[in-house]
């Protein structure tokens, strides 16, 4: 990692796990009302920005092919240079670790992470609420990664309430297919009708509503939760392809990425309540 200093320094940009993702109906422009919750990996991409004096943005290093425009950390820096009006710029480095349209948020935590350590860079001083109202012009995902607390949400996924969740470890399984989130909310055959949770929502059953509809569709996200359940009860996050379960250890976990068939791929990690992202920011003076 480069030495952290104000005018370069790098931040990790967390994946995210849904534990749970009820969907409860769908609004008139196409979005689903959701409640999930959020917890965040000690595991993710790592981004580089180094302050430079024109106005020009770069983005270097696993771009994977993604054109500049629709990378999202160039449209996230793009957007907040144009809402604060600076006159800097920046060259961000991108070691890519997350898996693409895993379900995980890997892009969404990059613009997150982008903006974040932009608003501090360029001496923007938004508010987290300001960069989390930026931050959903580019996913629905973007504000928790900006909030960068576990939380339950509402709404399409902004409307956060910050939950404290008891430190796990988790082997994530990813079985080696993309996954398109639009192609799965567009979906005729998406249930879409679960009742908004009442009470307690840690009293109730919880489940992933996307992940009947992904089984049929992509076999092997359902060999992936049949070979989890060997070690513990399998979950998928967001609309896939990854496929999690829990364990109290670190050991626990570890043995079981071990097994994994190399067809797959995976990694272990723990959960973390505050974004590894907000807690590197915080560091830096
Ligand atoms: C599945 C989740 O990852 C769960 O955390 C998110 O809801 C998806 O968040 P995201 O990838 O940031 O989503 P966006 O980039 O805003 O949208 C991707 C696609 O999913 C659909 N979408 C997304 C979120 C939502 N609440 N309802 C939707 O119908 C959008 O219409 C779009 O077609
Ligand atoms: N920096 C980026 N990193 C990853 N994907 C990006 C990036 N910029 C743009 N994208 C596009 O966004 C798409 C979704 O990426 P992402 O990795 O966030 O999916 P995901 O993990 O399934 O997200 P979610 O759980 O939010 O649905 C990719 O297929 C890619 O085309």
């Amino acid at each position: 990692m480069t030495k952290q200093t104000m005018t370069s320094f790098s931040l990790l940009a967390p994946a995210k796990l849904n534990l749970f993702l009820h969907i409860n109906g769908r609004r008139e422009d196409g979005y689903h009302e959701l409640e999930t919750l959020f917890t965040f990996l000690n595991y993710g991409d790592e981004l580089t920005f180094t302050l430079t004096n024109t106005a020009s943005i770069e983005v270097t290093g696993d771009t994977q092919g993604i054109p500049l425009n629709d990378n999202l950390i160039y449209k996230a820096a793009i957007l907040l240079q144009n809402h604060c009006q600076i006159s800097f710029g920046v060259k961000i480095n991108l070691i890519k670790i997350l898996p693409m349209g895993g379900g995980v948020g890997g892009g969404s935590s990059d613009a997150a992470s982008t903006l974040l350590a932009l608003n501090k860079l360029w001496k923007c001083h938004l508010s987290l609420d300001e960069l989390a109202q930026l931050g959903i012009k580019l996913g629905a995902d973007v504000p928790v990664f900006i909030n960068g607390r576990s939380a339950l949400a509402q709404g399409i996924g902004e409307k956060l309430v910050d939950v404290e969740l008891e430190k796990k470890w988790f082997c994530v399984v990813h079985p080696n297919e993309h996954i398109s989130t639009a192609k799965i909310f567009t979906h005729p055959d998406l249930k879409r009708d679960t009742p908004k949770l009442k009470g307690d929502w840690q009293q109730q059953t919880l489940r992933n509503d996307c992940e009947s509809l992904v089984k049929k569709l992509c076999p092997e996200v359902e060999k992936t939760l049949q070979w989890l359940l060997k070690y513990a009860p399998s979950k998928m996050t967001g609309t896939g392809s990854c496929c999690f379960a829990e364990f109290a250890t670190q050991k626990e976990a570890q043995l079981v990425l071990e097994n994994l068939p190399n067809t797959w791929s995976g990694f272990i990690a723990s959960s973390v309540n505050i974004s590894p992202a907000h807690t590197q920011l915080n560091a830096i003076h």
